[in-house]
């Protein structure tokens, strides 16, 4: 339903994203998950035909966006990371307003309106002014203002930010809701968003894909390997230095702590590797405090560290997992 290939786009001299690639099945949901400024908002203003790309192909529904990139438009419903929205308008006479900016006939206009209003729970708020709503609500119109020309796919810029954690779940449901009628793409940068929401991850780092799959296989490809969390004393940086140099370990972060004195550390290696003799050895051969070494398992928070951290480059070997540099 959405294919995206090799998709550039170049601000002056700044590369915001290069060599994009992914497809998207009709029905599913699919997330594009990145730290701030890896590039999301720009892959997704050239889905919805809001920026035009530097190079790259693009298609919705069978429709190159380079060949008629109307009816990409009219096969897409976008909703920015700011709903654009009409504060003194009512959610209706803001939805009609759309439908008929969307190219939806008079005749239809009705249908469609309430159609949309239906899908995002708002039929009893037809009348009430934009302003007067909830942030939660707002973002609901926002969705219904995406749909209510029908389209098939539908980009969603960062839909649940901002909103409280009632709200949050509320649209999860309402995005999930739209799956399987409609093609999904959603940007995030928060992780459960995605194993929450979508079938599918696409992890961008730095304007690149470094992966692609379902959350579950994210996970077992990426964290068959262990995850120990440690309590040490004495200077983090050299003791982050020497774990990184313990063979198989790919990821070393520092942990929360209250206590002032000791420092928590949480570490992963790589797949089918057991390196905890090997960790403690380390460190107590270069004279740090050991107080406490638990085994705990890796988290798909682990798996977008070691994807989008620059301190080292993965050794992984799953066949839809780059390196940086590498070809999907
Ligand atoms: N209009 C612009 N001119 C120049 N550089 C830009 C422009 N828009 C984005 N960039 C740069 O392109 C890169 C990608 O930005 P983008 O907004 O797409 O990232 P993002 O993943 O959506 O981040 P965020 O979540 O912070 O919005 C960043 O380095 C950003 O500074």
């Amino acid at each position: 339903m959405i294919e995206v290939e090799h998709l550039s786009k170049i601000y002056g001299s700044t590369s915001a994203i290069t060599d994009v690639t992914f497809s998207v099945e009709p029905g599913e949901i699919l997330g594009l998950l990145g730290p701030n400024g890896a590039g999301k908002t720009t892959t997704m203003r050239i889905l919805a035909g809001y920026l035009p790309a530097t190079g790259g192909t693009l298609k919705i529904a069978g429709y190159d966006i380079h060949e008629n990139s109307l009816a990409v438009r009219q096969n897409i419903g976008y909703l920015p990371e700011t709903p654009p929205l009409y504060s003194e308008m009512t959610i209706e006479g803001f939805l009609h307003f759309v439908a008929r900016i969307k190219g939806v006939s008079a005749g239809d206009r009705p249908e469609k309106v309430q159609a949309a209003m239906q899908r995002c729970n708002l039929q009893d708020k037809g009348k009430v002014i934009i302003r007067k709503l909830s942030k939660g609500y707002k973002q609901r119109v926002g969705i219904a203002q995406a749909i209510v020309h029908d389209p098939p796919a539908i980009i969603l810029d960062e839909p649940t930010v901002g909103l409280d954690p009632r709200q949050i779940i509320d649209v999860r449901n309402l995005i999930k809701s739209l799956a399987g009628t409609h093609t999904i793409i959603l940007s995030t940068h928060i992780l459960p968003e995605v194993s929450m929401t979508c079938n599918r991850v696409a992890i961008i780092n730095r304007g690149k894909v470094v992966a692609t799959n379902t959350p579950e296989n994210l996970m077992t490809q990426l964290t068959g390997g262990a995850g120990y969390e440690l309590e040490i004393t004495g200077e983090v940086a050299l003791a982050k230095q020497v774990l990184k140099n313990v063979a198989g370990v790919i990821l070393v972060e520092s942990m929360p702590t209250t206590d002032h004195n000791r420092t928590h550390l949480r570490v992963i290696s790589q797949p089918e590797t057991e390196p905890g003799k090997d960790i403690a050895a380390a460190l107590i051969h270069r004279g740090f405090g050991l107080y406490q070494m638990r085994r705990v398992n890796a988290t798909l928070e682990d798996v977008f560290l070691q994807l989008t951290t620059e301190e080292k480059n993965l050794p992984l070997e799953a066949d839809t997992v780059t390196t940086e540099g590498e070809a999907a």
